[in-house]
């Protein structure tokens, strides 16, 4: 098989669209020619314009593959894994309605935007107990995978989703839990809010957790109407019976900056909107909020509300939900009493004088921020206008401009914010697992899903972009060890001989950002300092980086003057500096901290005392003394301290953030993991549109072309011998192919296989129980497969067709014969009918006449031995013969005796005096007179007849039959 082969006129290829979009028009090799090294190829486009190219290796045009494998349901059985071939393959199955394809382990799942019946209890059950493969790709194929790897041998499992915001990571989240909790019960209903008859308890609990994490964690944002503004993992817990026993929940960054601005086209948190919609009016009153909600800062920058109805209905269903984890009415109004004083907070007017910033004592958003609080504003108003910096020797007070007030002002919101989301994600835990965690205490093995934001890349990046693209990094590192050690793994069990294939390791830029001397560790140096700044933030990154070993991954942008450059292994991504350093920092100041925890409001307290001294270790004892043997991310405070009462220390977002990365990292080294890729087909969040460049983007940049990269560089064709033998048997010569199918030598088989396709030796190896294939290698014998099979289905076409044909005509004969000789049976049998009622008739007519004589020689004795006094006629008179006569007659041999059967005249009929005549009287006189009413004639002709009526002459009805029915035969 050589290149010059590969590009065989009638080949199909890619070339680059001239729309420079980055995508992909198909086109057909019209001719191919071969100088030196370099191939001149003869084009025409799908739009019919040619073109002529010349190049060798990588620059020649990106083969398409057969039409069989162009929508496969798996990209890793594509032959040709190049991004076109992907990038088609996804959008014709979009374009079919099929939004599931595999990528060897990955799932890609492209958002329909519109619901979709994908989700129904008969598929739910259809999934349940199949191996993934074995039905169309879904994202219960991949549950179903997970909870089949667990039920084996208890590995603890973790489905990993991710996609840019938009994609639908939380929709395939929330449905992939639900089928893992749903009881995989026999009976399946149509309960929309269950998958199977009777929702668990912990599938109910889990349903809760939804909208009371979409209500506090979620927001109205450019690219999705209810995007998750947190990263969450939820772990099910299974007991030693593989039982569901609970679950648990761990949150990643929470976007803390939303709280105090968003942008015109976003909102806020969705929770203060449904607070506004739907409390009634005297709470409201109560609360000193407004239905209106446009009067409260932190709510009028953003764009409009939704619906607000919709927020009023919502809320109700946030009410019921909190109702359903164990949190009564009274605490969700101390809750709402936090809301509302956060809305407060952020109406406190701010003003500047000449130097200082002032805050009015009378101010009522301050008295009503500091009533909910429970904190003193006259110590709240101090701290805001004013710094305290500590030196070794003392402690000195200074003045805030306005603007740096407001930001104090603004960090307390979102400080408070935080720690409540943190204190709700408790009280969930709490919930799921018991008070204690007996759940996990209990549990034995797990399934853990992350849902956690892809990779973002915009105009204008800043530290939160930078902290999802670390994790991105990290996530990604962890993907491609595995989806290479799974490769590797098995060239070593099937002891081929390989080399290590390179690929783009992105540990250096890992290392860049989480290094000793890396960017957080610089941040948190320069957050730390009291004159820390976002510029000699850069500075020291500039001094510190852009040194020849970090050439590949960090650059300092040409254009850009406060902006540094990451080379990210989905792409290259400027950061501007502007805000990292208040971003990082983000917690209140301490004077702030010590009145916020000693504040007069017992649930602010609590609330505080959750979310920073209670930092749970990975793996919490239960009151009994169990330690859980569920691999836990364990939740990092927000103070960074573990332990009750230790000294508050003020960790920066950053170093929360890595701490948390690295647990939960640890955790799925610890699992076996799946991978579920949501894309977003385009950005109007419009159904069924496939905008190409866009999804080739989010393939690129969630690893799916860098794996398919890794496995090119490979065999990324693997079969059986026994499936490949089986498939492509047909190519080897006819005598040989079905008797080695017969002896079952699959391996000679392939071998024969490819000597007969011409497929290089370096191209392929056989294992110990498979045959790996280079790229490429299986368009080729599919192609040829294809033309085998074209051949033979036209002959088998010409062959079924005579066979038919002879067939046809042998039984329209048959069934000639068959209808001949069933008519000439009914026939017969009709006939016979008729002759018997004939014979019958006769044999009454002989009777009658019989009688009839009998009664007149009756008659006449009577009359005879009667004295009338009347003279008795003679026979002369009387037309009798007479008794000599007569007698001559019945004597033997007679040759009058046909003169009895048949005289000349009617006897006269017996006077019928006094009496009905008998039937058979009756039968006799009809018959006989019918027979004296025939044919005289033709009676006279025949002497036979002469002697008895024949009745066989009688007309027979004639049946209907056709020319070739043989009456008689
Ligand atoms: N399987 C699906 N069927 C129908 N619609 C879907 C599906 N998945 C997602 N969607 C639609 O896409 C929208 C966005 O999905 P989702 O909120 O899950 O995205 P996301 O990736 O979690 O985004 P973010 O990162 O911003 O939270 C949903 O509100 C829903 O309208």
């Amino acid at each position: 098989m050589t290149t010059l082969s590969l590009y065989a006129p009638g080949t199909r290829v890619y070339l680059p669209s001239d729309d420079s979009d980055g995508c992909w028009i198909t086109a057909e090799v019209l001719s191919c020619t071969k100088s030196a090294d370099t191939l001149t190829l003869a084009l025409r486009d799908e739009n019919g314009k040619e073109s002529t190219l010349t190049g060798s290796g990588a620059s020649l045009p990106p083969l398409r593959n057969p039409p069989l494998l162009e929508s496969a349901d798996d990209l890793a059985t594509l032959s040709h894994l190049n991004e076109p071939s992907v990038l088609y393959a996804v959008r014709t199955r979009y374009a079919q309605r099929k939004i599931y394809t595999y990528s060897g382990i990955v799932l890609l799942a492209v958002n329909p935007f519109e619901p979709v019946a994908m989700y129904t209890p008969e598929i739910v059950k259809s999934y349940i107990g199949r191996n993934k493969g074995e039905l169309e790709p879904h994202l219960f194929a991949i549950a179903e995978d997970a909870r089949a790897a667990m039920l084996l041998d208890g590995t603890g499992q973790t489905i990993i989703v991710s996609g840019e915001s938009g994609a639908g990571k939380t929709e395939s989240a929330k449905l992939v839990m639900r089928f893992i909790a749903a009881p995989k019960a026999p009976g399946l209903n149509s309960d929309k809010n269950s998958f199977v008859d009777g929702a668990s308890q912990v599938e109910q609990q889990i349903q809760a957790t939804n909208p009371i994490l979409e209500a506090f964690g979620n927001a109205k944002t450019t690219r999705n109407d209810n995007s998750s503004r947190f990263g969450k993992f939820i772990q099910l817990l299974f007991d030693t019976n593989q039982q569901i026993v609970g679950a648990r929940l761990r949150h990643y960054l929470l976007e803390r900056s939303r709280i105090s601005y968003q942008t015109r086209t976003e909102r806020n948190y969705h929770i203060f909107y449904q607070l506004c919609a739907g409390l009634p009016s005297e709470d409201l009153q109560r609360l000193g909020l407004d239905a209106d909600y446009s009067t409260f800062h932190y709510l009028n920058q953003g764009g409009p509300s939704t619906n607000e109805l919709n927020d009023r209905d919502k809320f109700h269903a946030t009410q019921d939900a909190l109702g359903v984890i164990g949190i009564d009415p009274e605490r969700q109004t101390s809750i709402f009493q936090i809301l509302a004083a956060l809305l407060h907070l952020g109406n406190i007017s701010v003003t500047q004088t000449r130097t200082d910033a002032i805050i009015d004592d009378e101010d009522p958003s301050m008295g009503h921020a500091m009533e909910f609080l429970g904190v003193n504003p006259a110590d709240f108003k101090k701290w805001t206008i004013k710094k305290q910096i500590t030196t070794r020797s003392e402690k000195i007070v200074t003045t805030l401009t306005a603007p740096q007030a407001v930001q104090v002002r603004d960090s307390i919101s979102r400080f408070v914010y935080a720690c409540l989301f943190e204190w709700l994600v408790t009280a969930i835990n709490e919930s799921l697992m018991g008070k204690y965690g007996d759940a996990a205490a209990r549990a034995e093995t797990c399934i853990g899903v992350l849902d956690i934001y892809g990779f973002e890349h915009f105009d204008k990046n800043s530290f939160e972009q930078f902290c999802i693209n670390y994790a991105n990094e990290r996530l990604q590192h962890e993907f491609n060890t595995y989806v290479f050690k799974l490769a590797q793994d098995d060239y070593v069990k099937e002891k081929i001989n390989w080399t290590f294939i390179d690929f783009d390791d992105n540990q250096p830029a890992i290392d860049l950002m989480e290094g000793k001397l890396g960017i957080l560790a610089i941040l948190d140096e320069e957050s730390r300092l009291p004159l820390g700044s976002d510029a000699s933030f850069l500075q020291k990154l500039n001094a510190q980086l852009d040194k020849p070993a970090n050439k590949a991954v960090y650059k300092m942008p040409k254009f850009a003057n406060a902006a540094f450059t990451i080379a990210h292994y989905a792409l290259d991504v400027t950061y501007q500096v502007e805000g990292f350093l208040e971003k990082n920092r983000d917690t209140v100041p301490e004077e702030h901290l010590t009145l916020l925890t000693s504040s007069s409001n017992p649930f602010l307290r609590e609330v505080l005392d959750t979310a920073l001294h209670r930092a749970e270790p990975a793996d919490p004892p239960s009151p009994n003394g169990a330690v859980s043997k569920v691999p836990d991310p364990g939740r990092t405070s927000l103070a960074g301290t573990t332990g009750r009462g230790t000294s508050v220390k003020k960790p920066t977002l950053g170093s929360i953030f890595k701490g948390s990365l690295g647990t939960l990292m640890d955790m799925l080294r610890m699992t076996n993991v799946h991978y579920i890729r949501c894309l977003k087909p385009n950005q109007h969040k419009k159904a069924w549109e496939f905008d190409p460049p866009q999804v080739l983007a989010q393939l690129r940049a969630s690893g799916v072309l860098e794996t398919i990269r890794i496995s090119t560089a490979g065999y990324p064709s693997r079969w059986k011998f026994e499936d490949f033998a089986r498939r492509y048997y047909t190519l080897i010569h006819w005598r040989e192919g079905p008797t080695l199918m017969k002896r079952e030598q699959w391996k000679r088989i392939c071998a024969l296989v490819l000597q007969k396709a011409g497929v290089d030796r370096s191209k392929h190896q056989f294992g110990e129980t498979k045959i790996f294939l280079r790229t490429g290698v299986l368009a080729t014998l599919e192609g040829l497969r294809s033309t085998k099979l074209d051949a033979v289905l036209f002959m088998q076409t010409n062959m079924r067709r005579l066979i038919a044909m002879r067939k046809y005509r042998h039984f329209q004969r048959s069934v000639v014969g068959i209808q001949s000789h069933w008519r000439g049976a009914l026939a017969r049998k009709s006939f016979a009918k008729v002759r018997e009622k004939a014979l019958k008739e006769a044999e009454a007519v002989k009777a009658a006449k019989a009688a009839k004589a009998a009664a007149d020689r009756e008659k006449r004795l009577a009359d005879r031995k009667t004295p009338t006094g009347r003279k008795t006629p003679t026979p002369s008179e009387n037309g009798s013969p007479g008794k000599p006569k007569i007698r001559k007659m019945f004597s033997f041999g007679s040759k009058e005796k046909s003169a009895l059967v048949l005289p000349d005249q009617p006897s006269p009929e017996p006077p019928l005096i006094g009496r009905r005549p008998s039937r058979l009287e009756a039968a006799t006189k009809r018959l006989s007179r019918s027979w004296y009413d025939s044919d005289s004639s033709s009676r006279a002709k025949s002497p036979n007849r002469a002697k008895s009526p024949n009745l066989l002459a009688a007309p027979v009805p004639k049946p209907a039959w056709n020319s070739s029915t043989n009456l008689l035969h």
